[in-house]
């Protein structure tokens, strides 16, 4: 009883004193709340959220009845639980923060750089259209990812450095069956080859992708996970043409559907060239 009557205590110390600026710290917090949930949801950690949310049933549980050796237990056990957490989950914590790096705020500050690059993208998106058209056709396999704010030095580290100026020739060259370059990703930066034979990171829940599709797809999904890369894959057996973004793979895109999404993605339009884009898209309907 001694227990509620205290909460109640608290609870009007607390409103007594409430002001705009709590008001605000709730809905901040409630939002960080909400998109941690989220990203949670995403991972491996939403089972152990669920462990630890028990845990902590638990320890209420405790205090309130006052079991003294489990209240112990549970705050020695919660002390170097959040040591451990942070070593079991590095790679999604370390993901989360990329992913803040990432958002919209941030970029008003790097859209200048990769803005520098429209005009370049713009004239190599042909270039890898027409390459991927090619390499489909032969059946040729073969992994583009195109690099944009989150830098792959890591997976550059693995291949072979060219800084080459994109042709079709080139692809047609590094991606033909048995040449040395031919095994692993070409990765682009700011318009031009970068590296070829690069080594891609697996997808997190691998169990749950499709088991039709091989390693080059996996390894596909796998780098979008971990960036904002767009990742362009033919397939060897079929010749069809997929790209993966944010941990999704989305097959069948044809010449034209590639061309316009890479545009869309890698050539930042004004707002009065897409407002007069939208106005023509309207008057052909
Ligand atoms: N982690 C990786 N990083 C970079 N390239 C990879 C990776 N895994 C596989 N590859 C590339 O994919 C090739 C193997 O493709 P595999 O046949 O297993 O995949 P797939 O998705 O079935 O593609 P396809 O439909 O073209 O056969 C490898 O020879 C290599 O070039």
């Amino acid at each position: 009883m001694q227990v509620i009557q205290n909460f109640f205590d608290a609870v009007y110390s607390v409103m007594k004193g409430f002001t705009l600026f709590d008001l605000l710290d709730i809905a901040l917090i409630s939002y960080i709340v909400y998109k941690a949930f989220r990203i949670v949801r995403e991972t491996r950690a939403e089972q152990l959220l669920k462990g630890i949310l028990l845990l902590c049933l638990a320890f209420f549980v405790a205090k309130i009845f006052q079991l003294k050796t489990m209240e112990f237990l549970f705050t020695n056990l919660f002390q170097i639980g959040i040591l451990a957490l942070i070593i079991l989950f590095q790679p999604e914590l370390r993901r989360v923060l990329e992913r803040v790096g990432r958002t919209k705020v941030t970029s008003v500050f790097t859209s200048e750089a990769s803005d520098k690059h429209a005009g370049e993208w713009g004239r190599v998106i042909p270039i890898i259209v027409e390459s991927v058209q090619r390499l489909s056709k032969s059946t040729t396999g073969a992994l583009i990812v195109i690099e944009r704010q989150t830098k792959l030095g890591e997976q550059i580290a693995t291949g072979v450095e060219l800084n080459a100026k994109p042709s079709v020739e080139l692809f047609g060259n590094i991606f033909f069956v048995n040449t040395p370059l031919h095994d692993g990703a070409v990765i682009m930066r700011n318009a031009r080859v970068l590296a070829a034979a690069c080594f891609l990171p697996k997808p997190q829940k691998e169990e749950l992708i499709a088991t039709h599709l091989g390693s080059r797809h996996r390894a596909a999904i796998g780098i979008s996970e971990v960036s904002d890369s767009i990742t362009i894959v033919v397939s060897e057996e079929t010749g069809t043409v997929s790209v993966a973004e944010n941990g999704e793979l989305q097959r069948g895109f044809t010449s034209e559907r590639l061309a316009t999404y890479l545009t869309e993605k890698l050539v930042p339009q004004t707002d009065k060239e897409s407002k007069k884009h939208t106005f023509l898209k309207g008057k052909k309907k």
